[in-house]
């Protein structure tokens, strides 16, 4: 007779597949029993199948499986949805695998140490609510107690789980993870959690579905970027996704995902996120030049012919860039007073207050914020960067001031104010110094006692982000000098910019009379004493920023007029009688990607007054009789001296009315222009040429000045000269 709800022996043979041989090897029997969702309530008839290696009974009201104490053979069990309350109520078959009792009614999790052979426990929707008693489950991998009443994760440690699932229970923390060096899904959906802090260690980690809980701050995030196989997470109802930018945001932090929020992550995200939270060098820069550009051209347009470049060279340049206090604004300071005939200090703006002895004008010009915004919406930079919370930006002003003065502008700037003004017309030498023992820099740094921890962390950090972009970049930075020492830092410099210049330095060694082009012109005029052998002493100095005053105390204005004027004055005579080419154009000239230090150039001994001296750049004025270019373009070569580039034939303001006729002018052999050319292919800017090479007084047409192949095409005819001045010395 048939009772309601009992698994009769009929019902098992339809039930019965898998034909196989029996464990002992010994006869033909079935391996598999699968009874789902036929209201049995008692399958104690199940003792007589002692063979099955599968039994499948989900969907009954099953309350005891005391019959599978005589399946020793038992691999997988799926009692799921049934009315089980005893947990592995039965003696523990040894080869059990895979058990599944979801959707039952056990309350309690009990010693498994018998049964050390699973490998999958599915215990969902039961009302457990402590994990225990899986210690002595070695091989388990996998293991699900969702919807339970769990609320501590433990019970778990040193399980060789890969996929864990505790969805759906009332957990408020992550934690007691951190030895589950296997794990690579989680699900901890539909819990409390509000932190994702504790899956730091979990490196095979690659899935985590958290849905439905309880994070706020997009920055938890930040907890799973080292785990860079992590490839899915969900964050769906979480407050999290209440922010903005959280999509973008997660993404920037998590960068190895491929879907966030069961949503596929483009790659068009990924960029974007990168560029809004970590743009590259490049965007920055990218993005700052647009700035300037587009709110200068909504001003009423002005040209500014002074640093215009020229149709064969640019307006000249040097840039001193390097980490914060290596020392490149005294250099640039010392460098501007030495070399005053060439040179001035291009102030940038700032919205940092003054240092103690800085002034405004001379180191920075000092503004608000306000001040600041105002100009950049008035189109007034070039380039602008935020560093130590503070705004830096160089104005077109202040190079145009330099330019008006027929001088070239020395400025210096962070990384990032580089990378912008490459992408303007400006195209300056970029001199790199920088510290090559940290440990000293950092002393230095202390010492100045200007600076907090994290700004001397931050400029620390920088250095290696210089030594990066030169290594990445070769021939980002025309030279570079290591700045330990700056007093030899100083030396480098000035050499290079000798070389840069075309000059040579006279037996007087640090004598400024032997480096500027013509030394009555620069006593006669007034112009800045260069600096004296003592110039270490005077570079020290400026570390405590005593440098301003020195530097005040040459620029009077009656000085600097006079000097300006005379400049100009030799410059117009130099172009009416057409003894000017375009000279800047072979100062700044670059031919080479490549920036050694400029260590590497003072390897090479300076040409000694008794080698061939070194012409220096202006020298090679066209001859006039053998030159092919128009006597329009000559005019022109001549006016342009007037302008900025003028200043760069190094000769122009000694030699006067009389030039051309000095000893040491030498008319250019127009024939060599083009071998010239050819020739600087492939010297470094900084590496001096031997002296063969160069342009030699008694060896006109020996090529090897920079630029001196370049035909002389001028600038056009300025016209933005202070009209007082100009006007007057016409
Ligand atoms: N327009 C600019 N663009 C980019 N960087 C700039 C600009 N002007 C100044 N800087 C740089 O900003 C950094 C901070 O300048 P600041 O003058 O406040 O620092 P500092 O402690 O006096 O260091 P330093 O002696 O190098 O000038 C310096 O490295 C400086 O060269």
């Amino acid at each position: 007779m048939e009772i309601a709800g009992e698994l009769t022996e009929d019902e098992v043979f339809k039930c019965l597949s898998g034909l196989g041989q029996s464990a002992t090897g010994l006869q033909h029997t079935y391996l598999c029993l699968s009874a789902p969702g036929r209201d049995l309530k008692n399958v104690s008839i199940l003792c007589n199948y002692i063979y099955l290696q599968k039994l499948e009974l989900p969907y009954n009201k099953i309350k005891d499986l005391s019959c599978v104490s005589h399946m020793p053979y038992l691999i997988t069990l799926d009692a799921s949805h049934n009315q089980l309350t005893d947990f592995f109520g039965f003696q523990p078959p040894k080869n059990l695998k895979e058990v599944n009792f979801s959707h039952n009614q056990m309350t309690a999790m009990k010693d498994l140490s018998a049964y050390s052979s699973l490998t999958k426990l599915i215990l969902d929707h039961n009302s457990f609510s402590v994990i225990r008693g899986l210690e002595k489950c070695k091989r388990l991998s996998h293991l699900s107690l969702a919807h339970n009443n769990i609320s501590r994760i433990r019970g778990l440690d040193h399980l060789p789980l890969r996929e864990l699932c505790l969805a759906g229970n009332m957990i408020n923390k992550i934690e007691n993870l951190q030895t589950l060096h296997n794990l690579q899904v989680l699900d901890l959906s539909c819990n409390r959690i509000q932190s994702l802090t504790g899956l730091q260690n979990l490196r095979f980690l690659g899935t985590v579905n958290l849905e439905s809980n309880l994070i706020t701050e997009i920055k938890e995030a930040a907890h799973l970027h080292d785990l860079i196989l992590l490839r899915e997470i969900n964050l769906l109802k979480n407050p999290v996704q209440d922010h903005d930018d959280y999509r973008i945001a997660v993404i920037f932090l998590l960068q190895h995902l491929i879907l966030l929020d069961k949503q596929t992550v483009t790659a068009e995200e990924k960029v974007a996120a990168v560029n809004k939270y970590d743009p590259p060098l490049e965007v920055v820069a990218a993005r700052d030049h647009m700035t300037h550009l587009v709110y200068q051209l909504m001003q009423p347009q002005v040209i500014f012919d002074s640093t215009l470049p020229s149709l064969d060279a640019p307006y000249p340049m040097l840039v001193l860039t390097g980490p914060q206090a290596c020392g490149k604004r005294e250099l640039a300071h010392k460098l501007c007073q030495e070399f005053s005939d060439y040179f001035a200090y291009g102030a940038c703006h700032t919205t940092r207050g003054p240092y103690f002895g800085e002034e405004d004008g001379l180191d920075y010009h000092f503004v608000t914020e306000e001040e600041f915004h105002n100009m950049i919406q008035m189109g007034q930079f070039i380039q602008t960067m935020q560093y130590g919370g503070h705004w830096y930006g160089l104005s077109r002003e202040s190079i145009e001031r330099v330019a008006r003065e027929g001088l070239a502008c020395c400025v210096h700037m962070e990384l990032e104010g580089v990378f912008s003004l490459k992408n303007s017309y400006f195209e300056p030498r970029y001199v790199l110094l920088i510290p090559s023992v940290v440990d000293n820099y950092v002393l230095f740094l202390k010492a100045r006692g200007f600076y907090s921890n994290a700004q001397m962390e931050t400029a620390v950090s920088r250095i290696d982000l210089y030594a990066r972009i030169n290594r990445e970049r070769p021939g980002f930075f025309d030279s570079i000098i290591p700045c330990d020492d700056r007093a030899e830092a100083y030396r480098s410099l000035k050499q290079l910019v000798k070389e840069y210049l075309g000059l040579e330095e006279h037996s007087g060694g640090g004598d400024s009379s032997s480096i500027t082009p013509d030394n009555t012109s620069t006593n006669t005029t007034g112009e800045l004493p260069a600096a004296s052998a003592t110039e270490s002493t005077d570079l020290m100095d400026s570390y405590s920023r005593n440098y301003q005053k020195k530097i005040q105390a040459n620029m009077t204005p009656q000085r600097t007029e006079m000097a300006s004027n005379h400049r100009r004055l030799q410059q117009i005579r130099e172009a009416l009688s057409g003894k000017s080419p375009g000279a800047y154009a072979e100062l700044f000239q670059r031919s080479v990607p490549a920036a050694p230090s400029s260590l590497a150039s003072q390897s090479h001994p300076p040409a000694g007054p008794s080698s061939s001296p070194v012409r220096p750049a202006g020298l090679s004025a066209p001859n006039l009789s053998e030159d092919s270019s128009s006597e329009e373009s000559r005019a022109s070569s001549g006016l342009s001296m007037r302008s900025s580039a003028g200043v760069f034939s190094a000769e122009s303001p000694a030699r006067g009315s009389d030039a051309g006729s000095g000893p040491n002018i030498e008319p250019l052999d127009i024939s060599m222009l083009g071998q010239d050319r050819d020739s600087l292919r492939g010297l470094t800017p900084d590496a001096p040429r031997p002296a063969s090479d160069r342009v030699s007084p008694t060896h006109p047409s020996s090529p090897g000045r920079p630029g001196a192949n370049v035909k002389p095409v001028l600038p056009p005819i300025p016209s933005g000269r202070k009209t007082n001045d100009s006007g007057s010395k016409q």
